[in-house]
């Protein structure tokens, strides 16, 4: 076995969980020398502050995986450098991926695929908690030349895995679970002699790859097979057999970029895609857009202490779900701009939000104001979409007027943590009300003297700890516990909150 991908994260980074950039985002604490509990900031007063947000996860990782899948180096601009991506990082290096920072600015990484095509084998792929390293890199160990394993924190073993696995089987890979059956760890074992296809006899089969999963529990296991569909002898045709489908916006994020790469992803119908048999490559430089879910708290914030927050950068159109916000932050109060001009986007907060990544790269100044109080979002507001924004979109809820009901997310049981149950305990604990719906939850809002400062539990989830901060703002005695759980996909977000606080 070759080192895992935990050991070089480790050796390249320090120690699992204390990776912090401290360049990029001007020299905060790492996450040894932050207080536990942290003592979040109250908001003195109206908020007025441009916070530049780090790279994409979503987009960081796709980028990577569709990288090593072409075959000429390609680098990435603006990369994501927190734990998930590192994690990625690591485990494509693992799998003889080449992946070189520059020494200069580290969120610029060229990627290098793996001369012969194929990836090693007799590997252990570390996927700490995250979902785009669990999901996305075992489609990749159909291409490997040997067996590959992979494990990850205590906690990934609670997270889904089965339809996505249930799908290479159906490819001609073969899966050991070591641990609960479809539930990290486990090792796939790829088909050999290139032997991947739909055929039960394990033969290439004549004519296109049929593949059907469940994917209600996530969009990753549908992504997941949509990244490597260019690269099967005959093409893809994948469907997905579950009644819903949450974060289709990611879905439609994973056809674009295979398509940015010269691929071809259609969907002819809801639940159903055909991918084309083709090379796939990247464009020599690709820039990754800004994290848009990540820029929700500080956003919200602004929502939350009166006054404006601004982001630079902001894509004029894009398939993140984070490019749903302006539509809802104006619902619940909030005057949003682009460069001055007014901005509504798409609120309906549906399945079907976004037409697709604008491939003229324009962007702008986002900004969001706020003077009066935050709107609930009332009864059956369906989230579905953008599943990811609803811990920061519930702390905006439990500091509205009225109540709100966010639907379309019971698959939130399945992300870091029980997200729905999380919430339910955090908001109930500091005295407004919380109930867990079957798809989602209903949050009844308290008044600021109702509201008490307690110390906030994380769950290992970055976004309970964003949720707790955003809290933090209005109800002083707020303390954060591990709030360096930030670091999955934030590097600093203890420096840049107490930034934008100045
Ligand atoms: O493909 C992706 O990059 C993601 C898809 C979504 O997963 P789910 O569909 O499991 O919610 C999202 O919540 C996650 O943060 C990132
Ligand atoms: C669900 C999330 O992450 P993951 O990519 O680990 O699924 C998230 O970031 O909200």
């Amino acid at each position: 076995m070759t080192m895992t991908n935990e050991a070089i994260y480790q050796a390249t980074n320090g120690r699992k969980d204390s990776h912090c950039d401290l360049r990029r985002q001007g020299g905060s604490k790492t996450t040894a020398q932050l207080a536990d509990p942290w003592p979040a900031p109250v908001a003195s007063g109206p908020l007025n502050a441009t916070v530049d947000v780090p790279g994409s996860k979503s987009l960081s990782n796709r980028y990577l995986i569709i990288a090593a899948l072409g075959r000429e180096p390609v680098t990435l601009h603006g990369l994501l450098r927190s734990r998930d991506t590192d994690l990625m990082a690591a485990a494509l290096r693992g799998l003889g991926v080449g992946i070189e920072y520059d020494p200069n600015d580290d969120t610029l990484a060229t990627v290098t695929p793996p001369v012969s095509g194929r990836f090693r084998g007799d590997v252990t792929v570390y996927c700490g908690l995250a979902g785009t390293v669990m999901r996305f890199v075992p489609s990749l160990a159909l291409f490997a030349d040997g067996p590959v394993h992979f494990d990850g924190d205590e906690q990934a073993y609670a997270r889904p895995m089965h339809p996505v696995l249930d799908g290479l089987e159906q490819l001609g890979a073969r899966v050991r679970y070591e641990g609960k059956p479809g539930f990290l760890p486990f090792t796939i074992i790829p088909p050999s002699n290139d032997d991947v296809s739909g055929d039960s006899k394990g033969g290439l089969a004549a004519g296109i790859t049929r593949v059907s999963i469940d994917a209600s529990a996530s969009s990753q296991f549908i992504s997941s097979l949509l990244l490597i569909g260019s690269r099967l002898p005959y093409g893809l045709e994948l469907r997905h057999t579950g009644e819903s489908l949450p974060s289709l916006p990611h879905i439609r994020m994973t056809m674009a970029d295979v398509e940015t790469a010269g691929g071809s992803i259609r969907m002819p119908q809801p639940g159903r895609w055909v991918v084309a048999a083709k090379p796939i490559q990247l464009p020599q430089g690709v820039v990754v857009e800004p994290d848009l879910s990540n820029a929700a708290p500080f956003l919200g914030a602004a929502m939350i202490a009166g006054g404006s927050v601004s982001v630079p950068d902001w894509p004029v159109s894009s398939t993140q779900p984070g490019a749903l916000l302006p539509g809802i932050l104006t619902r619940m109060g909030a005057t949003v701009s682009l460069d001055g001009r007014p901005l509504t986007g798409n609120d309906d907060g549906g399945t079907d939000g976004l037409a697709g990544n604008d491939s003229s790269g324009a962007h702008g100044l986002l900004t969001v104001s706020m003077s009066g109080p935050i709107h609930g979002l009332g009864d059956g507001f369906d989230l579905a979409a953008a599943g990811e924004i609803a811990p920061s979109i519930a702390a905006l809820a439990t500091l509205a007027d009225e109540p709100s009901e966010l639907v379309g997310i019971g698959h939130l049981r399945g992300h870091e943590t029980n997200r729905l149950a999380a919430l339910v305990t955090e908001i109930t604990r500091i005295g407004a009300g919380a109930e867990e719906l079957p798809d989602g939850l209903r949050i009844i809002p308290a008044t600021l003297d109702r509201l008490h400062g307690e110390t906030m539990e994380t769950y290992a989830d970055h976004r309970m700890a964003t949720f707790a901060a955003m809290i933090g703002l209005k109800v002083p005695g707020t303390r954060i516990r591990n709030v360096g759980t930030t670091r999955k996909t934030l590097p600093d977000f203890t420096g840049m909150w107490s930034a934008m606080l100045r």
